[in-house]
């Protein structure tokens, strides 16, 4: 069984060097003209975008409305605190926090069932409306344009042992405890089974649902946890200047966020901090310059503009990447090198295992009459082409069954259908006997039905053994956990599971190799690998050995009939000698309606088959 791979001292440099920055910055930064007040302030941002980071940096949502939650968080403990309901400023901070990530789950709740500009559109459009609620309903508890004065400072300690946390150093000592633990959290979170699969998430969304994870819940909780983090930095904010400012809603304060986070790095955590110091230090001192007036809003303008263009993943991300492609130049050259030779020589793949190394799946399929998965009438139009129409046929449980038919037959369609990708018109899909259709692709996967696809689905920046841990994760830990707090690999069963299937697949030694360097015949594999670590109980192979050298096919059919031996299968091929090979059952479609369903050699010999697909291909062979 595999080790854990994360731990040790090396993978807490990040949270070191945090610290020791945070030391330093009082002792260093006031000569460059940063003033403490200054410092407070690009922490409370820093705060402010650690949860902004996991959100856009990390999953890929672009939020243009986190000042609501900055707001919320801001307001509540304000009012909570000036109204006297409550005296703690800590349990208002509690409050406000709370409450701003109520609100997040509301507003993600809507905006995460949209992608892109919508999603974007969605949270802006929050973002204004918040505004208002805050500046005319609300305005009786939120003091509307002149916002809440007198918001009291923490107090550390009871009685008469009670320390005011005074303005000056002692806030910079407490905004700078509070980021570090929330910095320390975030990367925790980044580091789990739910910061992976955010990561999947923004490299290839459709893939994460196929391998079965919910996606949908799993952004809503980067979303919570982004508000969180606002509502907190907002709270924070009130308490640090005395006031809360009505403009914490404003889309100003989101616009901001937004620029901090791309100049400072986003995925990088640390990015935002890093640009709220550069913008808040540029928006102070430009001002003082003698004779720019209000030109210095331009000069700020331009010069973000040339840090946008000239540092493209931001600052940090680009300091991050210079080092990183510093220490894997060595590996990826080798890399590249392994795959140039396998694209020059057709090296082929050589599936080292053997049939007594047993595939990690839960429950080996038996050879027996059951129907592990039956087609019922299922239909699919597109407007006035039937591209599947009214299909029925069986797959009895642990057979190799092909589906066939000429280009535009349907097969893809179909089997789309199969896993719930695309919505039937008509008809339904049963895995041993329980309907499939109408839960999604995510819960068809948890069902038991998992797809490797025509054309690669894959996570291209990620290595071998991280594709297969996405969806290896899924098996293992349901279509939702929200498991921050333990990293992601290490679950020992799961890494035990992504080796033996390297192992299966000849990749072992390309583990840490990104999955864009592999050659293509490596990437099918992969493909194969991430619907087997699914533990799949029907596996779905749409264009196995498309695009294979001869030598790469025969190794492929020898790996499908390995891992046939412990999962029904079910195949869309064109190449027919593979599948007359292969498939103990056929089933033909043509212009989208079923031709025929039998045996090999009852396929082979259909008159009809071969007039209307095969062309007289097989017909010198003995029916
Ligand atoms: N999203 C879609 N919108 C409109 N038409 C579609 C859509 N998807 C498929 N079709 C059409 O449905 C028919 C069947 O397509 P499908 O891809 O399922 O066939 P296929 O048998 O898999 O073909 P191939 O072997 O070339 O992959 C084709 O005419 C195709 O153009």
């Amino acid at each position: 069984m595999s080790k854990p791979r994360s731990g040790g001292l090396r993978s807490q440099l990040p949270e070191l060097a945090i610290l020791i920055t945070l030391v330093a910055a009082p002792i260093v930064l006031p000569h460059l003209g940063f003033s403490v007040d200054l410092l407070t302030r690009v922490l409370n941002w820093g705060l402010f975008g650690l949860g902004f980071d996991i959100l856009f940096g990390l999953a890929g949502l672009l939020s243009f409305g986190q000042a609501a939650f900055y707001g919320v968080g801001g307001f509540v403990t304000a009012y909570l605190l000036v109204s006297g309901a409550l005296t703690s400023v800590w349990l208002a901070l509690v409050a406000g926090t709370i409450a701003a990530g109520a609100f997040g789950l509301v507003v993600g709740w809507l905006a995460v069932r949209r992608i892109g500009i919508y999603f974007t559109m969605i949270t802006l459009a929050f973002g204004q409306m918040a505004y208002f609620i805050e500046n005319s309903p609300l305005s009786h508890y939120t003091g509307g344009e002149n916002g809440i004065p007198g918001v009291p400072v923490p107090v550390l300690g009871f009685g008469a042992h009670a320390i005011r946390v005074s303005a000056g150093w002692p806030m910079y000592v407490l905004f700078a405890l509070i980021f570090f633990g929330a910095y320390v959290l975030a990367r925790r979170i980044v580091r789990s089974p739910v910061g992976a699969i955010l990561l999947a998430i923004k490299e290839n969304t459709a893939r994460v649902a196929m391998l079965g994870h919910n996606v949908p819940a799993y952004k809503l909780t980067a979303f919570v946890i982004a508000a969180l983090y606002a509502g907190l930095a907002g709270g924070l904010l009130g308490s640090f200047q005395s006031y809360m400012p009505p403009d914490a809603f404003s889309l100003e304060t989101s616009g901001q966020l937004v620029v901090q986070t791309i100049v400072g790095g986003a995925n990088t955590l640390i990015g935002p901090l890093v640009g709220a110091a550069v913008w808040l230090w540029l928006r102070d001192n430009l001002q003082l310059i003698p004779g720019l007036t209000t030109l210095w809003k331009l000069v700020l303008g331009i010069a973000f503009i040339v840090l946008v263009v000239g540092l493209r993943r931001g600052i940090c991300g680009e300091i991050i990447h210079w080092w990183t492609e510093r220490q894997m130049l060595g590996a990826r050259r080798a890399a590249e090198a392994v795959t140039e030779a396998i694209e020059a020589n057709g090296t082929a793949a050589k599936p080292s295992r053997t049939h007594d190394a047993a595939l990690p799946l839960p429950s080996p399929a038996t050879r027996d009459s059951a129907i592990a998965l039956e087609a019922c009438a299922l239909a699919r139009h597109y407007g006035g082409l039937k591209a599947v129409d009214g299909v029925s046929f069986k797959v009895r449980c642990g057979s190799i069954h092909a589906v066939i038919g000429p280009n535009g037959a349907g097969k893809s369609t179909l089997f789309k259908m199969l896993l719930d990708e695309v919505s039937p018109t008509s008809g339904h899909v049963l895995l041993f006997g329980s309907q499939v259709t109408g839960y999604g692709v995510s819960r068809a996967a948890q069902f038991g039905i998992a797809k490797s696809n025509q054309l690669n689905q894959l996570f291209p920046n990620l290595p071998v053994r991280k594709n297969l841990r996405i969806a290896a994760l899924a098996r293992q830990r349901g279509p939702l956990r929200i498991d921050i707090l333990r990293t992601a690999d290490s679950l020992p069963e799961v890494e035990a599971q992504i080796d033996a299937i390297m192992a299966l697949l000849d990749l072992t030694a390309r583990a840490d190799t990104p999955a864009h360097i592999l050659a293509y015949g490596e990437k099918r594999r992969l493909e194969i690998g991430m619907a087997l670590a699914t533990s799949p109980k029907v596996l779905l192979l749409d264009e196995p050995l498309a695009g294979m050298s001869p030598s790469e096919r025969a190794a492929t059919c020898a790996l499908i009939r390995d891992i046939a031996q412990t999962c029904t299968i079910l195949i869309v091929e064109h190449d027919l000698d593979a599948i007359f090979g292969l498939a103990e059952r056929i089933t033909v479609l043509y212009e989208g309606r079923l031709l025929a369903d039998g045996s090999a050699d009852e396929i082979r010999g259909n008159q009809q088959v071969q007039n209307a697909y095969l062309g007289g291909l097989h017909a010198h062979e003995p029916a």
